[in-house]
């Protein structure tokens, strides 16, 4: 049974701002609010070019019933499942608990889904009767603006807009925080015999350069909790490894292109250093097994015969993994920072490029920049903008001071 309500008359429990639906002039109704707080649900949804990322907090302490039935229904649907239909998955393995926002004690919820099943994600959001349970989201990345008017139109439910960086920074401060095993590096880059990941002490983290691979890249110097600015970007990104292994190989997933790159071997793809010098460049100290030119062996037919998709895959990995790097290292010389934190959902289930990217750094900056790399990879735009729901009106759509400390939001 379809469940909308008109939201002027919703139950309004123990609300003290009420909403409504309705943009006036492009004005944007308040956000409804419990005591302190905006009333539960709290989600938090980052709306990307390739992928849709929702964050929901499930609060463990009793504020009456009113909420504790909301919290009841999201939970049959949403944290009973780890799976959604055939694309929406829940990633178990990043749940946060105990965590602490707007003085309330729960578990953070981290869910993704295509962005193109954003129009089923709005019907299903429908038919669970969401509308009627919540009464803001809070959203970013691109699809916040995309979708708005299907949101309204179908759901009657009002987005709160907030800037992708801006809650990507917010989010990742947060997440960090709040796991001490968050932020990890690879002990020993240059040597995979020995190499491990190692948890990182990111308690003193200013400044740092973040390189988020999503779709396209986006490249920020943070020198400050509300401090940081955008300082280049890149349209080769995980969006386009995707697209390109899937014209090469045939593939239809990223999980599909990942499986064969870690069967593929790059180097009968590229043309090397040594298929060039015969050995090792050493005037300029390029040794003979440097990439020379990504891809430059396909020009010949022999070569083309004898590579496989799986090493299609694998250089295509390389390829856009590397020039990623580069453009990094090169940001961070640029703007004198030596550490740089690598996030994204490109990274997901991804060891191959978080090593190949941990070895370029070192290497070309000899060990003077250190690669780190997140566990919650690609979910930060969400928290942060779910985090927005915690500041007062007055400041919400300013910046707010974030301290860097463990405190409770
Ligand atoms: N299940 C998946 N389906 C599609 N792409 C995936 C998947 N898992 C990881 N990826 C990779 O993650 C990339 C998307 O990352 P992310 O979610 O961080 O960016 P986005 O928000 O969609 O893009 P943008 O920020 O540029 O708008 C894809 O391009 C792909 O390389
Ligand atoms: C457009 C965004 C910011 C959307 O998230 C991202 O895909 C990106 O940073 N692309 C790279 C654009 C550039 O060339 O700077």
């Amino acid at each position: 049974m379809e469940s909308v309500t008109n939201q002027s008359s919703r139950k309004s429990g123990d609300e003290t701002v009420s909403t409504s639906p309705v943009l006036v002039n492009g004005f944007t109704p308040p956000i409804a609010v419990s005591g302190d707080n905006p009333s539960m649900p709290w989600f938090g949804m980052d709306i990307g070019g390739t992928l849709a990322k929702l964050v929901y907090f499930e609060p463990c302490d009793d504020h009456g019933r009113d909420e504790a039935e909301t919290v009841t229904n999201i939970r049959k649907y949403l944290t009973r499942n780890a799976a959604y239909g055939k694309t929406g998955h829940r990633d178990v393995h990043l749940q946060m608990d105990q965590v602490c926002i707007g003085g309330r004690h729960g578990s953070l919820h981290f869910i993704r889904f295509p962005t193109t099943e954003m129009s089923e994600f709005v019907t299903l959001a429908k038919r669970k009767g969401l509308a009627q349970m919540a009464h803001t989201i809070c959203a970013t990345g691109g699809g916040a603006y995309k979708y708005e008017a299907e949101f309204q139109k179908e759901v009657n439910l009002v987005l709160h807009k907030f800037d992708e960086l801006d809650s990507l920074i917010r989010g990742l401060q947060f997440i960090e925080e709040n796991n001490d095993q968050e932020v990890f590096y690879y002990s020993n880059p240059r040597d995979p015999a020995t190499n491990s990941k190692v948890v990182y002490d990111f308690s003193d983290p200013y400044p740092f350069l973040v390189v988020n691979i999503g779709s396209g890249v986006s490249i920020l110097a943070v020198h400050g909790p509300e401090n940081y600015s955008r300082v280049s970007g890149s349209s080769l990104g995980g969006g386009t490894f995707l697209g390109l292994c899937c014209l090469l190989t045939g593939c239809s997933t990223y999980e599909e292109a990942i499986e064969l790159a870690e069967k593929g071997d790059s180097h009968r793809v590229d043309k090397l250093v040594k298929d060039i010098y015969g050995g090792d460049y050493e005037r300029f100290e390029l040794p003979g097994d440097l990439v020379a030119s990504s891809f430059g062996n396909m020009h010949c037919v022999d070569r083309r015969a004898n590579v496989t998709k799986e090493d299609l895959a694998r250089a295509t990995l390389v390829t856009i993994t590397n020039n990623i790097g580069s453009i990094a290292r090169m940001c961070a010389k640029n703007e004198g920072i030596e550490r740089v934190v690598f996030v994204g959902n490109f990274l997901r289930i991804n060891p191959i490029s978080m090593e190949l990217l941990a070895y370029a750094m070192d290497f070309w900056s000899a060990g003077h920049q250190k690669a780190l790399f997140l566990e919650h990879e690609g979910y930060f735009g969400a928290v942060g903008c779910l985090l927005e729901l915690m500041k007062p009106p007055s400041i919400r759509k300013s910046r707010s001071q974030i301290s860097h400390t463990h405190q409770c939001y």
